[in-house]
């Protein structure tokens, strides 16, 4: 079983306009609302490929009804902590660019965080959780890396992705995927370069060398490297009309994840990554089982040769 932990969920609300105008009343083209957050899109697109997950994390208020009457609509398997304050509402724009505005998130009581732990009881060796989004304010930075011996009292695997200083402590307990994208990478270690592939490999190799077993770095329309303990691939970006990329990057963690969990192979699990991907940014909300297929039998994956 796959668990995905979201600890910050939110519901996306995705705008949009043509053309948007700073200190003006705008009216919107379209406005829907996604149950949104980076391990339930994990949750949900793992389900798309058919892989047994269950979606772990906090919800509370009206907004968080609405998120699990929105997943139980989807017949995802979800085993929620409740929590007193309101899940947040994240605002996704889509007009002459993608803007994001993500809420900071509801404060988390002692006793929820306790109610949380307790289900990491169920873990059995084979699981795998994907621990994936920010800390909400008001909880500790090590949230996440508190939560490991828990994963590896049981004998089960976790997946991290996260940014900065919550990541970086997570790498020596040796996390089976991170996936930042360019820029989270570029926030890690502070080079400019990373739009230039062989500088990118060695910044993922760094964060190999730091305890991460796979590294994926996802380029949005660039495609992504997969640098793994005595190899570095590079693969393509799909070609077609972009519609929502909210959640590719979720996506292609559930596609290498849950591959890799089935099949152990790495160039397999990269390949549908990077479908599942792209095939979210081809889609108003995220990726189906069939575009997912239809996507992946145009990728393209090559060797890098590191220097
Ligand atoms: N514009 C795009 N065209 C085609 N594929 C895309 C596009 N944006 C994202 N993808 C696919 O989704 C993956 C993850 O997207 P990315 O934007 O890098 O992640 P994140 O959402 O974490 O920032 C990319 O590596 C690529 O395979
Ligand atoms: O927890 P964070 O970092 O605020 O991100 C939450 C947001 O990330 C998403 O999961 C999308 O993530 P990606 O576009 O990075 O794949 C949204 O659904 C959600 O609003």
């Amino acid at each position: 079983m796959i668990y995905s932990v979201t600890i910050n969920p939110a519901i996306d609300y995705v705008i949009g306009l043509p053309n948007l105008e700073l200190g003006l009343v705008n009216r919107l083209e379209s406005a829907i609302k996604l149950p949104g957050g980076k391990g339930i899109n994990v949750s949900r697109v793992l389900k798309e490929l058919n892989i047994p997950t269950t979606a772990w994390g906090f919800t509370g208020g009206f907004t968080g009804k609405f998120l699990e009457y929105s997943l139980n609509e989807l017949g995802l398997s979800c085993d929620f902590t409740r929590i007193a304050g309101d899940t947040r509402v994240n605002v996704k724009l889509k007009s002459q660019t993608e803007t994001e505005l993500n809420a900071p998130g509801p404060h988390i009581s002692a006793i929820e965080i306790d109610a949380f732990r307790a289900k990491f009881a169920k873990l059995r060796p084979g699981d795998v959780v994907v621990m994936a989004g920010s800390i909400p304010a008001g909880l500790p930075e090590s949230f996440y890396r508190d939560l490991i011996p828990l994963i590896r009292e049981h004998g089960a695997e976790f997946v991290i992705d996260t940014t900065g200083k919550a990541l970086r402590d997570t790498l020596p307990l040796e996390p089976l995927v991170v996936k930042p994208n360019h820029h989270e990478l570029a926030d890690l270690f502070g080079d400019p370069e990373y739009p230039n592939i062989q500088a990118t490999v060695k910044a993922g190799r760094k964060l190999l060398k730091m305890g991460a077993k796979h590294v994926l770095i996802s380029m949005a329309g660039a495609g992504a490297l997969l640098i793994t303990q005595d190899k570095a691939w590079h693969g393509t970006a799909a070609k077609d009309t972009v519609k929502n990329s909210v959640g590719a990057g979720d996506s292609m963690l559930a596609g290498f994840t849950g591959t890799f969990a089935e099949t152990g192979d790495e160039l397999l699990s990269f390949k549908r990554s990077l479908a599942c991907g792209s095939a979210t940014a081809f889609s108003t909300d995220l990726a189906t089982a069939a575009k997912i297929k239809q996507v992946e039998a145009t990728i393209n994956i090559e060797e890098v040769k590191e220097n």
